[in-house]
């Protein structure tokens, strides 16, 4: 493929009066991971919805092209191109896991014994083999999340959309689906995923978009969208208020906290800088408690542009300052 395999211009969608997605453009290369983070409510699902061609766009919206089909003149061609797993699983509590994939097959037409090919291997790769036979109504929340998805793969599409794939996993469920993820796209297959999780984006994604009041609020990789955000620091702690107060004459620039007895000193975290500090105190004979560097990551770059108060409409966003250590 040499067109993107998502390719959108001007996405609107409103219902009533409400704006959910007020023209947003997203181009998501092949053989790629794209997630699209955003808060509650912000349009995560209804881009998918769109894009996946479950829900209209607005009439307003620009061209719109997925798998190099064109979304609005040959919807067929695009769902034939892509699968969709998310909050509206398509897994069948009442039937087995196996016999959602041999459903799944027959929805695509396959023969019987590809059918059953297909069905064989995915239940080998997605750990389901030993399940295979139990109703899927027993199956755990992320063997139900990994059924969801071992049936969409089973018409062997090349872009898929996961809708929140991880909410609600523990953990270990959770990195055996990043696992997935990451097998999926070593494969070619392109990922359109929505997150909440500002870990599972930086973990997964080559490029990440924030949604907020219905436009892309910033886009880039996550060390990209990490450097558009002020804050990282070094923070020294003292207990000797006499070492603390002459750390603080000794290192300009220090903001104070004299309650804290700790200094806080702008810093992009690298080994120059922290060798800079720490020479300056040994110079001074001075010795902190405590060192900790506090690196912008993308819970900041998320605080900074979802805050409804203060977001901007697009990047860079420069001047917004992150919540002040967010984990
Ligand atoms: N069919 C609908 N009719 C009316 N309003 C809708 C409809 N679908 C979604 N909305 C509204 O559009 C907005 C965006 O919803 P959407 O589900 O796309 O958000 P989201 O980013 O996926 O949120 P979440 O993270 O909570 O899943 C919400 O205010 C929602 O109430």
């Amino acid at each position: 493929m040499t067109h993107p395999a998502i390719a959108a211009n001007g996405l609107r969608k409103s219902y009533g009066d409400k704006t959910v997605l007020d023209g947003i453009d997203l181009t998501v290369p092949a053989g790629t991971v794209f997630a699209l983070l955003g808060p509650n409510g912000a349009g995560k699902t209804t881009a998918v919805k769109i894009l996946s061609t479950l829900v209209s766009p607005g009439a307003d919206s620009g061209e719109i092209r997925v798998g190099g089909h064109h979304l609005a003149t040959d919807p067929q061609s695009v769902r034939a191109a892509i699968g969709v797993t998310g909050q509206f699983s398509a897994v069948d509590g009442l039937i087995t896991g196996e016999e959602n994939m041999l459903l799944m097959a027959d929805l695509h037409h396959l023969p019987k014994a590809e059918g059953r090919r297909v069905t064989a291997e995915l239940l080998e790769r997605f750990d389901l083999v030993d399940a295979a036979k139990k109703p899927a109504s027993t199956y755990s929340g992320g063997m139900k999340r990994r059924l969801d998805i071992a049936m969409t793969l089973v018409g062997g599409p090349r872009i898929i959309f996961l809708d929140e794939p991880t909410t609600g996993l523990d953990p270990r469920s959770r990195h055996t689906m990043w696992g997935i993820i990451r097998g999926l796209v070593a494969d070619g297959v392109t990922v359109f995923l929505t997150t909440q999780y500002l870990e599972e984006a930086d973990e997964l994604a080559d490029r990440i978009a924030v949604l907020n009041n219905g436009k892309i609020a910033a886009e880039g990789s996550a060390d990209e969208l990490k450097r558009i955000v002020p804050g990282g620091h070094v923070k020294l702690r003292f207990t000797d208020p006499h070492a603390y107060r002459s750390a603080a004459s000794a290192l300009t620039g220090a903001s104070p906290d004299e309650e804290a007895l700790s200094l806080r000193i702008p810093s992009d975290g690298s080994q120059r800088e922290l060798r800079s500090i720490l020479d300056r105190l040994d110079t001074a004979g001075i010795e902190a408690d405590e060192l900790t560097v506090h690196t912008p990551d993308l819970d900041d770059v998320f605080f900074a542009l979802t805050d409804s108060a203060t977001a901007p409409a697009s990047v860079p966003a420069q001047n917004n300052q992150p919540k002040e250590n967010a984990r």
